[in-house]
C-alpha cells in the first residue's frame, strides 16, 4: 500500500481530448482527476460539479494546463555504469522528469555495456532507487557493441529487468547475418529491435551530413545513403522473416520514403524521429561549434520538411530524445574531434509544440501518442496508463502550452550542458510531473531527492 498523499489535480484539459490540429487547449473541457495509492480512482468533468478537495489532499491547479499520460522515452542514454561524469541514473531521469517524461529507455553503450542480466537488473535498480522515472534498460544486441556475435539476449530477456528492446545504438548491426539471428531471436519473446541506421564503411570518418556544405566547410560527409540503404535492408530482413524493427533517429527525406513503402509492405516496423532533426539544420555545422555535431548529422531543410510531413502522415510513430550527454571536454574541443551527441530530455516538449502543435502537424491527441502511448507500446511498458481515466496508473504530466523563454542552463537538469537549444526563444512549459501518483516536478520545480526516493519506495 501507498504511503504517498492523495492528490486532486482541479480544471485540466485533458490531450486526448484535443484531437483536432490547430485547436485552441482551452476548447476542451476542464476535468478534475483525484489520484490515490498511485492511481488515478475519480474523474469529473468541471461542468458536471467537479470534485471536491479531501482533508490532506494535495491540491494541483490546473486551469489553462494540458495534461497527458506521462511521456515515455524510448532512446535516452543514461551513461551508468561507466561515464558517470557525463550523466548517471539519478541526473538523467531527474532530467526526464523535468521534461516530463515518466519513463526512460536506457540505452545499450554503458561501459561496461549493457550485454548481461546482469548489468541490465544494476541499472534498472538504480532507477528504481532514484525514483524520478521508471527505468527499462535496453540490451546490446552484440557482445560488447562489437558486432561479432550475438549478447545474451535471452538471459536479459528472462530477467527480473524483462528487457524487450536491443539496440546497439551509437553503433550499427553491420552484419546482415547477425541482424536477421537477432531479428530471429526477439521474435520468439515479441521483443524489438531498434537499429542504428549507419553503413559504417560509407560513413568512415564522417563528420556532418554529406553534400555541398560539408565540402565548402572541409568535412568528411556522412551521406543520406548511409542511413537509407540500412533501413531497406533491414526491412527486408524484419518483412522476411516476421519479426519487429525499430529505426532509431530518422533524419532524411529518403528514410521517410523507404519507412512509407516497407509499411505500405506489410513489415512491422516503427520510427522515430528526434525533436532536433524537426528544426535543425546542416547550416549550423558553419559555426564549427561542436554544439551541432551529432549522429545522424542535421540534415538539409528538405529532410526537416518531409520528417515533419511525415509526422504528420504517421509514417514518424515517436518522438525519442536520444539524449546523449558528454562532458564540456567533450564538446569544448575541435569539430573533428568532438563527441556526437545533444541532450534533449528537457527540451523535446517545447520543441514538439513549436515544430508540431503550432504549425498544425499534430493534434495535442496526436501528441500524446508519439510522445507517451506508442513509445510504451514499441517497448511493451508494462503499467502505462493507456489514458487518463479511473483505474489507470497515475503517471501523468501537466503542461502549459503558453508564453515562451529563453531556454538557458538552468532549465537543464542533468549532468551535462550540450545542448543545441541554449538561448533559443522556447514556448511552453513542463509545469507539473507525476509518476506512480507522486510529485517529481512541482510548478517546474523539481522534488528533492530524498522525498522523491521515498515516494518511490512507498509507491
Ligand atoms: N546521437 C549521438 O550523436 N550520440 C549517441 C549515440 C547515438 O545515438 O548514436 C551517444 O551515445 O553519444
Ligand atoms: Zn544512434
Ligand atoms: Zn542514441
Amino acid at each position: 500500500m501507498s504511503s504517498n498523499p492523495g492528490i486532486l489535480i482541479r480544471g485540466a484539459r485533458l490531450a486526448a481530448q484535443l484531437t483536432e490540429r490547430g485547436a485552441d487547449h482551452l476548447s476542451a473541457e476542464p476535468v478534475d482527476l483525484r489520484i490515490d495509492n498511485g492511481v488515478i480512482v475519480e474523474r469529473a468533468a468541471q461542468s458536471a460539479g467537479g470534485l471536491e478537495p479531501r482533508d490532506g489532499e494535495r491540491v494541483v491547479e490546473a486551469d489553462g494546463l494540458v495534461a497527458l499520460t506521462g511521456l515515455v522515452d524510448l532512446h535516452t542514454h543514461l551513461r551508468e555504469p561507466g561515464f558517470e561524469q557525463s550523466e548517471t541514473v539519478l541526473t538523467g531521469t531527474r532530467a526526464a522528469a523535468a521534461g516530463g517524461f515518466t519513463t526512460v529507455f536506457a540505452m545499450a553503450n554503458t561501459s561496461p555495456v549493457q550485454d548481461t542480466a546482469g548489468v541490465v537488473e544494476q541499472v534498472q535498480a538504480l532507477g528504481d532507487d532514484a525514483g524520478y522515472a521508471t527505468v527499462r534498460p535496453i540490451g546490446a544486441v552484440t557482445a560488447g557493441l562489437a558486432g561479432e556475435r550475438l549478447s545474451e539476449i535471452g538471459a536479459m530477456a528472462q530477467s527480473r529487468a524483462g528487457v524487450r528492446v536491443f539496440s546497439d545504438d551509437g553503433k550499427c548491426v553491420h552484419d546482415p547475418l547477425l541482424m536477421r539471428r537477432a531479428l530471429e531471436y526477439v521474435k520468439t519473446f515479441d521483443g524489438v529491435i531498434a537499429q542504428h541506421a549507419q553503413d559504417p564503411r560509407l560513413t568512415e570518418g564522417a563528420q556532418m551530413n554529406e553534400g555541398q556544405l560539408s565540402s565548402e566547410l572541409g568535412l568528411a560527409g556522412w551521406p543520406a545513403v548511409a542511413e537509407e540503404s540500412i533501413i531497406a535492408r533491414d526491412a527486408l530482413l524484419a518483412g522476411h522473416i516476421g519479426a519487429r524493427l525499430h529505426v532509431c533517429h530518422l533524419s532524411t527525406a529518403g528514410s521517410v520514403e523507404v519507412v512509407r513503402w516497407a509499411k505500405a509492405s506489410g513489415v512491422q516496423i516503427t520510427a522515430e524521429v528526434t525533436p532536433h532533426h524537426l528544426i535543425l539544420t546542416e547550416e549550423l555545422a558553419r559555426s564549427y561549434d561542436p554544439r551541432y555535431k551529432v549522429n545522424p548529422p542535421l540534415r538539409r531543410e528538405d529532410d526537416v520538411r518531409a520528417l515533419r510531413q511525415a509526422v504528420a502522415d504517421g509514417v514518424i510513430d515517436i518522438i525519442a530524445t536520444d539524449h546523449a550527454p558528454h562532458p564540456t571536454e567533450a564538446k569544448e574541443s575541435e569539430w573533428d574531434v568532438a563527441a556526437f551527441g545533444m541532450v534533449g530530455l528537457e527540451s523535446a516538449l517545447p520543441i514538439a509544440l513549436l515544430t508540431l502543435i503550432r504549425e498544425g502537424h499534430a493534434s495535442w491527441a496526436e501528441l500524446e501518442r508519439m510522445l507517451s502511448q506508442k513509445p510504451a507500446e514499441i517497448g511493451r511498458l508494462e503499467g502505462h496508463p493507456a489514458e487518463l481515466a479511473v483505474g489507470q496508473p497515475a503517471d501523468l504530466v501537466l503542461v502549459d502550452p503558453t508564453g515562451s523563454s529563453a531556454f538557458g542552463v538552468d532549465d537543464l537538469r542533468g549532468r551535462s550542458t550540450n545542448s543545441p537549444f541554449l538561448g533559443m526563444e522556447l514556448p511552453g512549459r513542463v509545469h507539473t510531473t507525476i509518476r506512480r501518483g507522486y510529485l517529481t516536478l512541482d510548478d517546474g520545480r523539481l522534488v528533492d531527492t530524498e522525498t522523491v526516493a521515498a515516494a518511490g519506495a512507498a509507491a
